[in-house]
């Protein structure tokens, strides 16, 4: 058995063991819960698959396939929680401490039960759904394709409009009635220690008349890639001016009509300085440029700015809520206009089933497609993009989405919140959190990392009274 760190403390009190009509026993709220909480954490036992089928398979309506090919009994609560296509409560397999932890999909009401997903394919007849909360918003359309919000003070039969679509745009929203929470980065440090370099080709420009010229080459040419963004293009010390080139393998060429010496290679800092401190440490491989963390209040929110947001968000999950029906994972992204100009709008959707492409994530085929798009239509206005990219583009190099904002329905995985990352983004809103995979705080924060040379806000939507129907997918899946 693996070396096992001891699962946290658990506490039970929230749940209770009852029984569900036409289930048998099941799993419920004894007092109200908020979303996103921990509610059980279950040991498994394992069967090798071969010792289960000969032995066990008995329990077969109460074991977990777990990620490896073993079959898992969950203790505890973990084998008492019934089916549901509307889960409140979703789960995630730990190898490490062997369990499974249950956390709230969304905000749930004393005695309402508690339920997860098991399949698309079931092995018995689903008994009819009996927490209201959980059958009544599909009713009213509300332009979050039925995923509607519910007012906490109204009757669960209702559905919430968007509570920003009226009033006064310009008065400011007070942060409790904001519908997201800004994530709060740690405090940003730097050591001498931690500066890390790249070798980089740079070139001496004898003559410094020639430095305008060569920077609009270096535009051409693209040798000005978001990769040395961080960095200042040209180093001067007293009358000896340097370019900074590229960070290829090979020496970049040079252009004709310039007389110049032999590129070389220095070392310059990877990202750029966060500390007057660093500044002055990373400055001396090569000028660096100063991008400490935004100091100070953060910016208000008006109401109608609120209203923008809430327009996004729901034209995400009403993507997702699409790309379900059409048979792909529900996860969706979405980058509006900015709200204070009139830019294109680009949408993207989760495409791994259809395409049978692990990548086709839905971040990755909105970037890809707003690189395509940019790359095609350099000069025409940009139009709403969907999911996979066109044909006859410029290989996907101009996909910076940099003072943009995307509104996601999961916190995007490592792989995709370094894309994001990559591409320059201002801010990304999520809906639904995901532990165990996200790159924005569940599994790790990309954009807090020591190294990487870009920074984006991020924001979780407030789950609460947000039904998730639809939208919860395996915690262990890469969003
Ligand atoms: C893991 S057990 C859940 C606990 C179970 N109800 C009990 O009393 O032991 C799975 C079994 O519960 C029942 N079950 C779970 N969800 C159900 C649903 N939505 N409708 C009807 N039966 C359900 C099925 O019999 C299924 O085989």
């Amino acid at each position: 058995m693996s070396s096992l760190f001891p699962p946290h403390h658990l506490d039970t009190s929230a749940c209770r063991i009852g029984s569900s009509p036409g289930k048998g026993r099941g799993v419920f709220a004894s007092q109200a819960i908020r979303q996103g909480t921990l509610i059980e954490i279950s040991p498994v036992l394992f069967f090798s698959k071969d010792e289960y089928e000969k032995q066990y398979a008995v329990l077969d309506h109460y074991t977990f396939q777990w990620k490896d090919g073993r079959i898992a009994l969950a203790l505890g609560l973990g084998s008492l929680f019934n089916h549901s296509n509307k889960p409140n409560v979703s789960y995630t397999l730990d190898s490490d401490t062997e369990s499974i932890s249950y956390h709230t999909a969304h905000d749930v009401e004393p005695n309402e039960e508690l339920l997860i997903f098991y399949d698309h394919e079931l092995w018995f007849e689903q008994a009819e759904p009996t927490n209201a909360s959980l059958s009544s918003p599909s009713e009213v359309d509300d332009g979050w394709g039925g995923l509607s919000v519910i007012d906490e003070e109204q009757p669960k039969t209702e559905s919430l409009r968007n509570p920003f679509l009226c009033g006064d745009s310009d008065a400011i929203v007070e942060d409790e009635l904001l519908p997201f929470t800004r994530i709060k980065p740690p405090p940003e440090e730097e050591t001498l220690e931690s500066i890390r370099t790249v070798p980089a080709w740079v070139v001496e420009i004898p003559d410094q008349r020639h430095i305008t010229t060569l920077l609009t080459w270096l535009k051409k040419t693209g040798l000005d890639g978001p990769e040395l963004g961080h960095l200042k293009r040209i180093r001067k010390q007293g009358d000896r001016a340097t370019l900074l080139l590229s960070l290829s393998p090979i020496p970049p060429a040079l252009p004709d009509d310039i007389m110049l010496p032999e590129t070389y290679q220095i070392p310059v800092p990877i990202s750029p300085a966060l500390t007057s401190a660093s500044l002055e440490w990373k400055s001396s491989f090569w000028p660096t440029h100063y991008t400490p963390r935004r100091k100070g209040e953060p910016e208000s929110w008006t109401r109608g700015k609120c209203n923008w947001a809430w327009e996004a968000m729901g034209r995400a999950v009403s993507e997702a809520r699409r790309a379900l029906v059409d048979g792909e994972l529900p996860v969706a992204a979405y980058v509006p206009p900015t709200f204070h100009e009139e830019d294109g709008a680009f949408i993207g959707r989760d495409t791994r089933t259809s395409t049978q492409h692990p990548l086709r994530h839905a971040v990755l085929n909105l970037v890809r497609a707003l690189a395509d798009n940019q790359g095609v239509q350099k000069s025409s206005p940009q139009t709403p993009v969907e999911g996979v990219a066109t044909p006859g583009s410029r290989n996907g190099s101009n996909y910076l989405l940099n003072s943009r904002t995307i509104f996601l329905t999961h916190e995007p995985c490592v792989m995709c919140s370094m894309a994001l990352l990559h591409s320059r983004v201002k801010e990304v809103f999520y809906l639904l959190p995901m532990r165990t995979t996200g790159g924005c705080g569940g599994l790790v924060c990309l954009p807090t990392l020591q190294g990487v040379n870009h920074r984006f806000e991020i924001f979780r939507w407030t789950l609460r009274g947000v039904n998730t129907r639809g939208l919860v997918i395996n915690g262990n899946t890469d969003a």
